[in-house]
């Protein structure tokens, strides 16, 4: 079923006058440090206390489109409500943030497609940490986690990646994807008047056990424990992710040269630079190593790639991999997201995480340089890397791309942690 937004009431405008306070502390909240317009586009009415309000944010940097599924209920919040999950009083009637409410969760489930799951939606656990979206573990009728659904947090008209990608693997019969069990979508009018059909969130079966690959690396590294074996096994559930992805998608018949790749390169130096402005002390460098891309005369066929591939989106669980959130990078937009790519691409953003993984493990210099030398060593092996001078170029090439991106990823969202990205720079460009 596909829900219709409502135009706004006043209701939702006063709900939306709240959230200029509460939207800036949430984790995933894309607009951070900047005062953002807020205005709502369309409210979804899945209950009679239940809304899913569609709001744009607009700053300098950032347009987009947030879901925020609150709860109305009279009189203040009842003891016990998580603090951050009060945005506060409208009319005598407190307002929740619904993603963990059994209310909103059974409604969103009456309203998805898909073969669904038998859960209980009394016993949800939102899940906290370092997401762009908000995901909510379900059990099943034994009480053990059987699915977790994924509430976008900022939607999109159009096909989305981290729904349709995991889909068409399993049907083509990968199994290192948790299979997507219910999606839901709705219908809204874009802030230009256009209309708009996207997906609201994708309710997936839950891998019991999973540890997420970033805790596992940042806990390894701190014990100062070689990375190399799990590194290898990673490079084989990737390139088997890949195979399975032409499969499903296809893969373009022409290879294009460097041409392209460097160009992009050119344009992520610009875009970082737009939003990181003492990124441009390494624009020379960064356009030489454009200009060696540019003289490839060709590169490995583009095909549909995860995109955002990193530690953070792999789950280890009884020995095996899982990949997890195709939704590609956050920041960029979605049309570009699911345009056919190099699939070292993916390579190249595990490669960057093991620097992440090392330093937030706590190592520093030649302990952290031996570290990161042996789990990239064990990763290109699994994959099946070869180190000839074109494949080394473009992995560089990537790593450099993806190293750009999280400078300005970190200054959003976590300063404190953009020495990361930072040393990367000095250590691609050196
Ligand atoms: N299928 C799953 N089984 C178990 N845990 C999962 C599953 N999918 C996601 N998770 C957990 O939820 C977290 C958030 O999921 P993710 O897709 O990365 O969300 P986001 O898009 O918000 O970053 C992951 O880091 C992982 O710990
Ligand atoms: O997981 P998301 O889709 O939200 O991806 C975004 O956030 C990631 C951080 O949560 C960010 O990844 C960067 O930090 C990771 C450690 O937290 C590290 O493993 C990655 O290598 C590094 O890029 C990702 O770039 C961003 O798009």
């Amino acid at each position: 079923m596909i829900l219709d937004a409502l135009a706004p009431d006043d209701v939702d405008r006063e709900v939306v006058g709240l959230l200029g306070t509460w939207l800036p502390q949430r984790r995933w909240y894309p607009a951070k440090g900047a005062d953002a317009e807020l205005t709502p586009v369309g409210t979804l009415h899945l209950a009679d206390d239940v809304r899913v309000l569609l709001v744009r944010a607009r700053t300098d940097a950032v347009d987009v489109v947030l879901q925020v599924p609150v709860r109305l209920l009279a009189g203040t919040a009842p003891a016990g409500t998580d603090p951050a999950a009060v945005v506060g009083e409208v009319g005598g009637r407190s307002v929740l943030d619904a993603t963990g409410d059994p209310r909103f969760l059974a409604a969103w489930l009456a309203a998805a497609d898909g073969p669904g799951a038998d859960v209980d939606v009394s016993s949800a656990r939102v899940v906290t940490g370092e997401q762009s979206n908000t995901s909510v573990v379900l059990p099943g009728a034994d009480g053990a986690p059987t699915a977790i659904l994924k509430v976008l947090r900022t939607v999109a008209g159009g096909e989305n990646p981290d729904i349709d990608v995991p889909r068409r693997l399993v049907e083509a019969g990968w199994d290192g994807v948790p299979a997507p069990l219910a999606w839901s979508q709705a219908r809204w009018t874009s802030p230009t008047g256009a209309p708009e059909l996207g997906y609201l969130g994708v309710l997936s079966a839950f891998v019991p056990g999973a540890q997420d690959g970033f805790e596992l690396a940042c806990t390894w590294a701190g014990e100062g424990r070689a990375f190399r074996e799990p590194a290898a096994e990673l490079g084989a559930t990737v390139a088997g992710m890949h195979t399975a992805l032409v499969q499903a998608f296809g893969a373009d018949a022409v290879t294009d040269g460097g041409a392209v790749l460097a160009r992009s390169l050119v344009d992520r130096l610009a875009w970082a630079t737009a939003g990181v402005p003492s990124l441009g002390g390494y624009a020379d460098a960064v356009r030489a190593l454009a200009d060696e891309v540019a003289g490839l005369a060709t590169t490995p066929p583009r095909q549909r790639v995860h995109g955002d591939l990193h530690l953070g989106q792999v789950l280890r669980s009884t020995g095996r991999w899982f990949v997890i959130d195709f939704e590609g990078e956050p920041l960029a937009p979605l049309a570009a997201r699911v345009l056919p790519d190099l699939a070292l691409r993916d390579v190249a953003g595990l490669l960057r995480s093991f620097d992440y993984a090392a330093a937030v493990g706590g190592l520093t210099g030649d302990a952290a340089a031996a570290w990161t030398a042996d789990a990239r060593a064990g990763l290109l092996a699994g994959y099946g890397v070869l180190d000839d001078p074109t494949s080394t170029l473009l992995l560089r090439a990537l790593e450099l791309d993806k190293t750009l991106y999280e400078a300005v990823y970190e200054a959003r969202n976590r300063p404190a942690w953009a020495p990361i990205p930072q040393a990367g720079l000095e250590r691609l460009l050196r």
